[in-house]
């Protein structure tokens, strides 16, 4: 079997020029993107609301069909949503009648008859994500991060690798926040999935990272990216280094260079 190093040279999402607009062209959301994602790889998309963050990962997800340019995922072209890639969402949407695992289960369920083997799965996921006393409670007996956790178990039981997170903790307080992307970290570093995660927060973007893909707004462009050199696991006392606010500012840079040209244009 590969190495983490090994794997990481092999891309598994590549994007050249890709673009989205709607109504009929009057919105460009997706300009001119080109990217490649290599497998095990965490890349964070930061920008400002309404520069196409969302709609890239839609499009990642086959929800959305793009209206020029190629993207394709292991090699073939996205026409669709595809089993090998799973999205989660900023609102848990677990189902309040339903258990912990019977929610982290859903995914089996819809794919046949549930196994003992699935069975295992699941409560090993719900272990893995810190919930394992927790795996008969309700949604409504459990707080927003552990619903939040319980939803990206049921991510991880699709067997999807490839995992689009668009704002999950974003409805949370900032400490929950916080100890729930060391966590995230963990966990996706655990089963060596692939990550798309999207946020507001630069220093969220960063400290999550191996790359940051720096998103503006009218049209929606991949202004710039930034690779982060912070080797793992990342403690939260990382974000106080002066290398870290370095790329803070570097991120930000990227941002007003491209506002600024906007405005000269
Ligand atoms: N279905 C749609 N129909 C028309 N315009 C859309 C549609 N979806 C998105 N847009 C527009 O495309 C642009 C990009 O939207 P998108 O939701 O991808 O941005 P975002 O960066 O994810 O924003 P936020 O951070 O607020 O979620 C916006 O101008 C938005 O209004």
């Amino acid at each position: 079997m590969a190495d983490r190093g090994d794997r990481r040279d092999m891309s598994v999402i590549r994007a050249e020029a890709l673009r989205k607009t709607f109504g009929g062209g009057a919105v460009v959301a997706v300009d001119d993107a080109d990217f490649t994602v290599r497998e095990g790889e965490f890349i964070s998309l930061v920008g400002p609301s309404g520069c196409g963050k969302s709609t890239l990962l839609r499009m990642v997800a086959g929800l959305l069909d793009r209206s020029a340019g190629t993207l394709s995922i292991h090699g073939r072209d996205v026409t669709g949503p595809n089993p090998a890639v799973a999205m989660m969402f900023q609102k848990p949407t677990l189902l309040d009648w339903r258990t912990a695992i019977e929610n982290v289960l859903l995914p089996s369920e819809i794919g046949g008859r549930v196994t003992d083997d699935d069975r295992r799965k699941a409560m090993g996921l719900l272990r893995l994500a810190g919930l394992e006393d927790f795996a008969f409670s309700f949604p409504s007996q459990l707080s927003g991060g552990m619903q939040q956790r319980v939803a990206l178990a049921r991510l991880l039981q699709t067997g999807a690798d490839i995992l689009l997170l668009d704002e999950p903790f974003g409805a949370l307080d900032e400490f929950t926040r916080e100890h729930l992307n060391v966590e995230l970290m963990r966990i996706v570093g655990e089963v060596g999935a692939t990550t798309l995660f999207v946020t507001h927060n630069i220093g969220e973007a960063i400290f999550l990272a191996d790359r940051v893909f720096v998103m503006t707004p009218r049209p929606g462009r991949i202004a710039g990216i930034v690779e982060v050199p912070f080797e793992r696991p990342r403690r939260p006392s990382l974000q106080q280094s002066a290398e870290f606010n370095a790329l803070v500012s570097k991120v930000r840079a990227t941002f007003e260079t491209e506002t600024t040209a906007g405005e000269d244009a």
